[in-house]
C-alpha cells in the first residue's frame, strides 16, 4: 500500500520506505521543506515490526512509525504505553542494560540500527538525545560543549572555538553565555541549562536529536524559548519528541504518533491527528478521556 505520509497507520510501513533516500540540499530552509509537503517525503529513519522486551515484560509491541527527513515527529499518548521506551531504542541506549532486547528494523538511512555489529559510538553521534531533566556535566559551560567534541573529533582550539560558538547559537543561548563562558554550567537556569544541554547534543553535529519531555521542568518562559528552538532546529535535523503536552505537540511537530499499551495506534500529520483522528483511542486521548 503506497500512501501520502497523512494517510499512514499502524500498518507495516510501505515497502518503497526501504529504498535509498534521495540526498537533500544541505540546508533546505522551510520554503523547500514545505515544497515537499504532500509530496513523498524522505525517510530519515524507519522503526518496522519492533518489539521491546524488559525481561518478560513486553513494552513495544510491532511498531512501525516512519522519521521523515528535517522533520519534528512527536510521539504522545498515555503513561506507560512506551514513548521512552521506542526513543531509547532508536540510538540503541537500552544497550547499556542487561535483560532489555529489542527485536524488528530500525533503519538509520536505511542501515539496521539494532545489528549487533553496529558501532555504537558512530551511532549516538548520528543519533544525539535530550532528556527530561536538564543534566549539565559539573564543568564550564565551555566544556559542557567541547568535552562531548572531543569523544569523536580531534581539533585544535581555535576550530573547538568555533565549534562551541556555533552549538551555542544554534541553541539560542550565545547571547546570555557569551560572556561567562568560564562559568559552571550548573550556574544557569534550569531553562538555559536545558538549551545547553541542547547545545551539547548539537555540537557533535549528529543527524537525528531525540527529546524526550525536554520542557517537562521548565518554566512557561523556558519552555517557550525550548519549542521556538526546536522549531528552527528542525531545519537541520530530523526530530522525535515524547511530549504529554499537546499544545506543545501541536507547535513543534509536523507529524504525530499515538502510542497505547506499547502499540502504534495512529501517526499522521499533527494537524490530522488533533482535527480528525481516525481511531476512537485517539479521539479518546486527545479530548482527555483518559490518560
Ligand atoms: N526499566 C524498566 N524495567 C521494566 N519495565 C519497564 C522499565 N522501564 C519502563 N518499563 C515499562 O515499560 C512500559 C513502557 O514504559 P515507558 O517509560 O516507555 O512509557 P512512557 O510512555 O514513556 O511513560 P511516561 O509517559 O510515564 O514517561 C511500562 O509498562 C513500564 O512500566
Amino acid at each position: 500500500m503506497t500512501e501520502s505520509p497523512a494517510q499512514e497507520t499502524a500498518s507495516p510501513v510501505p515497502e518503497s520506505e526501504t529504498q535509498p533516500l534521495p540526498q537533500q540540499p544541505v540546508n533546505p530552509g522551510a520554503p523547500a521543506r514545505e515544497a515537499l509537503a504532500g509530496a513523498a517525503l524522505p525517510l530519515k529513519m524507519s522503526v518496522r515490526n519492533l518489539d521491546f522486551f524488559y525481561g518478560d515484560n513486553q513494552a513495544l509491541k510491532s511498531v512501525n512509525v516512519p522519521l521523515y527527513d528535517r522533520h519534528a515527529t512527536a510521539f504522545i499518548g498515555p503513561s506507560g504505553c512506551g514513548k521512552s521506551t521506542l526513543l531509547r531504542v532508536l540510538n540503541r541506549m537500552y544497550d547499556l542494560y542487561p535483560g532489555q532486547r529489542a527485536t524488528g528494523d530500525v533503519l538509520l538511512d536505511g542501515e539496521n540500527v539494532l545489528d549487533p555489529k553496529l558501532d555504537l559510538n558512530s551511532l549516538r553521534a548520528r543519533v544525539g538525545m535530550v532528556f527530561q531533566k536538564p543534566t549539565p556535566f559539573p564543568m564550564t559551560i565551555y566544556e559542557n560543549i567541547a568535552f562531548g567534541v572531543r569523544l569523536y573529533e580531534n581539533l585544535g582550539k581555535a576550530d573547538m572555538d568555533d565549534r562551541v560558538e556555533k552549538a551555542l547559537r544554534g541553541a539560542a543561548i550565545w547571547d546570555e553565555v557569551k560572556d561567562k563562558l568560564n562559568a559552571s554550567g550548573l550556574s544557569l537556569s534550569g531553562g538555559q541549562q536545558q538549551r545547553l544541554c541542547i547545545a551539547r547534543t548539537v555540537a557533535i553535529q549528529p543527524e537525528v536529536i531525540l527529546f524526550d519531555e525536554p520542557c517537562s521542568a521548565l518554566d512557561p518562559i523556558s519552555t517557550a524559548k525550548v519549542e521556538e528552538l526546536i522549531d528552527e532546529l528542525r531545519n537541520h535535523y530530523t526530530i522525535a519528541i515524547v511530549t504529554h503536552n499537546m499544545q506543545q505537540a501541536v507547535r513543534v511537530s509536523q507529524y504525530t504518533a499515538f502510542m497505547y499499551l506499547g502499540e502504534m495506534v495512529e501517526f499522521g500529520e499533527t494537524g490530522q491527528i488533533f482535527q480528525t483522528p481516525r481511531e476512537s483511542r485517539t479521539q479518546d486521548y486527545i479530548t482527555g478521556r483518559f490518560g
